[in-house]
């Protein structure tokens, strides 16, 4: 009552019954619906009964999420004198350590750096955790860009079989089995029923555009909802980290007031970006899918997708972002000539077609050459920095850190684009090999053809018609 809840949700009210009875529980429901909530407030039951720590470990895929996670269970764990922790990647190992030698009740935490201090310190144990979450559990468990999976094994393995197990996402049915792997306990599975997969509040849409015209588009659909509405955020995302800072700058030129997120900020500046976003200092967050998952800012109402998500499920979290209990919002897709057929698995996964969106052409017109000559400068601009440069350091270390050797591993992939380039030249000669051959069939086939044909033409005919018929019809039939 405190915090305004007043009323559980649908997945509140099917999964805190099992939860408390001490069910496994998996629990599949739309974005912005409560799983938070879900699995917290169950959670703060049992601790309240037999409070120690370390009870709980929640994992998250990404450091934004952890905090906000943490949040949660603060305001909720307030009554309790709750203590919580937060170990994500970017932020002082050391600190970290000697948080979790003091047990923390709850430790919330990215599979990456807990799996580092699991494997490099001992003042801290796992062994006698009552609850594990795995909140986005599906995103935990795929192989993406960052794959989680060698660090959920050593997580799992210092974790008691006997624990209760959680997993929560909007979008868990293609990765059940696995699942079903780690909430073995009697696990209890809750899907919300509806057949559209998105909210009913969120009105998604999309706008064919050329490529070239893509930025002038983004620009005017900002204007426009600058020029229309008092109070507006929106989320922009975009699909790598170099287009999301040129696109941050491109806006900034034209006095928007836009902050960027993307794995490749210092982990205090994407702190900082989202802390701004948040307080509604800035008003648009341009990000990369790091920020497509799980993240709660009430006041977001446009998301615009700036690249159509090749995959239906990002596309899911990422309008997600806006629409959440129970508000309205708006979705935008910009949708390039390459991209209809993503669009299409989109709309069949979702279970609805997504409108069109009618903007006015000649206002986008009029700004094309200024937003392409801007693109241009700022793009000038971002390769004086050291932005690649950094982008190939973070590889090298990501490579440290998986106990590969950079080097080798440099020297290894030019290996391999040799092999795998003379097997190109050499599918490309058996492909020329094979189709001279063929043309050479068929020339001595047509020849073949001829010569008969010019042979039966030479044949003495038949003496009467009888013969010139019989000759005819046999032609005619070949
Ligand atoms: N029972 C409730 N009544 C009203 N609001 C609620 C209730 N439970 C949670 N909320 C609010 O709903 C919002 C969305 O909740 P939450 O972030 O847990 O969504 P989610 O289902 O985890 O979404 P996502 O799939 O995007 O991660 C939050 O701001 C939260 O405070």
């Amino acid at each position: 009552e405190q915090v305004g809840l007043r009323k559980p949700t649908p997945v509140q009210e099917a999964c805190i019954p099992p939860a408390l009875q001490g069910r496994d529980c998996m629990g599949c429901a739309k974005t912005g619906s409560g799983k938070t909530a879900a699995f917290v407030l169950p959670i703060l039951q049992k601790l309240s009964e037999d409070p120690y720590g370390i009870f709980c470990l929640v994992l998250t895929p990404t450091r934004e999420l952890a905090y906000q996670i943490a949040e949660q269970f603060r305001v909720l764990g307030k009554p309790l004198g709750l203590k919580d922790c937060i170990i994500v990647g970017g932020m002082d190992m050391v600190s970290q350590a000697l948080e979790l030698s003091r047990k923390p009740h709850v430790v919330i935490a990215t599979p990456g750096r807990l799996a580092d201090h699991l494997r490099s310190s001992n003042t801290f144990s796992l062994q006698k955790i009552k609850f594990l979450v795995l909140d986005e559990a599906d995103r935990l468990l795929e192989q993406g860009c960052t794959d989680f999976t060698q660090d959920l094994e050593v997580i799992l393995a210092a974790v008691p079989a006997g624990r209760q197990t959680m997993l929560f996402s909007a979008t868990l049915t293609d990765t059940l089995n696995e699942l079903k792997r780690i909430a073995m306990n009697q696990p209890f599975f809750w899907e919300s029923t509806s057949e559209v997969r998105t909210v009913e509040q969120l009105d998604q849409r999309y706008l064919l555009v050329p490529e070239k015209v893509k930025d002038a588009y983004l620009i005017h659909l900002v204007q426009t909802f600058q020029d229309e509405h008092e109070d507006w955020s929106i989320i922009i995302f975009t699909n790598t980290c170099k287009n999301c800072q040129i696109l941050n700058m491109m806006l900034q030129k034209f006095n928007f007031p836009s902050v960027a997120l993307h794995s490749m900020m210092k982990q205090k500046q994407r702190f900082a970006a989202l802390a701004k976003f948040k307080s509604s200092i800035f008003k648009i967050l341009i990000a990369t899918d790091v920020a497509a998952r799980g993240l709660d800012i009430p006041t977001v109402q446009v998301v615009i997708n700036h690249n159509t998500p090749g995959l239906p499920k990002i596309y899911i979290h990422r309008v997600g972002r806006t629409a959440r209990a129970g508000r309205h919002g708006i979705a935008i897709t910009l949708v390039t000539q390459y991209d209809i057929h993503l669009v299409h698995a989109i709309e069949e996964q979702i279970k609805m077609k997504l409108q069109e969106f009618s903007a006015e052409e000649q206002a986008v017109l009029s700004i094309l050459t200024q937003v392409n000559v801007v693109r241009r400068e700022c793009e000038i601009k971002l390769e004086g920095t050291d932005f690649d440069e950094k982008k190939e350091i973070n590889k090298r270390k990501q490579m440290i850190l998986e106990g590969k050797d950079p080097d080798l591993e440099e020297q290894r992939k030019a290996e391999l684009a040799k092999i795998r380039k003379k097997n190109a030249q050499f599918r490309t000669q058996v492909r020329q090999t094979l189709e001279d051959r063929r043309q050479l069939l068929l020339r001595r086939k047509l020849q073949k053809r001829a010569r008969r044909r010019h042979h039966q033409q030479e044949k003495p005919k038949v003496a009467g018609e009888k013969g010139q018929d019989l000759t005819s019809s046999q032609a005619g039939r070949r």
